[in-house]
């Protein structure tokens, strides 16, 4: 699969969504990264589907929902019908992981399951058959702006030898602390969607933040 880089809206100003997010997917950035918390599941509050019902036809971009929330069977359908393409919940938050991801397909959209830093990737096992991608959290879920936890390199490791072993190839997303400084390395140990927030919009230029991390990626295609 080709790389895609998810910016992260969190960052964004929403002063001024269009015009943060328009350089950005013209850059070459595929898809748009909507980062959904409870305040129960995380302790912050932020969007639900008014914002990709907000942008559904005006890009072309894939409309990534990441759901922080408990009970996420409860928003599958209200964000499928927002206009969401991708959509994953946490591990951590799914009583019934399979029925939820079966529910996210049957409404049109790609099934994808998260996890936190702190939890073992064998957590994942059972889910591996039944998920589009799997995105591994690279810092404490809550807040943009954090830095990049080092041990994500050996998980991801353990998380390509889970999905080596078995019958399904799901996509690794990472989400949390991307920049140019880690996102070839990221690549290069099996990444193909990289979520990054304020690497792209916490500076003045999205357009040029985004080319700048893209660039990293292919100076690391072997
Ligand atoms: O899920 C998230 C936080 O829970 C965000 O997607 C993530 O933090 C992106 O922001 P940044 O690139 O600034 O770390
Ligand atoms: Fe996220």
């Amino acid at each position: 699969m080709k790389f895609k880089l998810a910016p992260s809206l969190l960052a964004a100003d929403f002063w001024n969504l269009e015009k943060a997010i328009l350089p950005a997917v013209e850059a070459g950035a595929d898809v748009l990264h909507i980062d959904v918390m409870d305040g129960h599941f995380v302790p912050n509050l932020t969007m639900g589907p008014i914002v990709p019902k907000a942008l559904a036809g005006k890009t072309d971009a894939i409309l990534d929902v990441h759901l922080m929330v408990t009970n996420p069977e409860n928003f599958i359908t209200d964000f499928a019908k927002a206009g969401a393409h991708w959509i994953s919940f946490h591990v951590e938050a799914a009583t019934h992981a399979h029925r939820v991801s079966q529910q996210i397909r049957d409404a049109g959209c790609k099934p994808g399951i998260a996890i936190n830093p702190g939890t073992p990737i064998a957590h994942l096992e059972a889910m591996i058959d039944h998920v589009d991608f799997v995105l591994l959290m690279s810092v404490n879920p809550g807040f943009g702006g954090q830095k990049f936890i080092e041990a994500t390199y050996q998980r991801l490791a353990q998380l390509n030898a889970l999905i080596e072993k078995s019958d399904n190839t799901p996509f690794i997303q990472v989400d949390g602390g991307v920049g140019v400084a880690n996102i070839g390395r990221l690549y290069q140990a099996g990444v193909r969607c990289a979520v990054a927030g304020s690497s792209v919009f916490g500076k003045g230029d999205p357009g040029q933040a985004v080319r700048e991390l893209l660039a990293e990626v292919e100076k690391h295609d072997a």
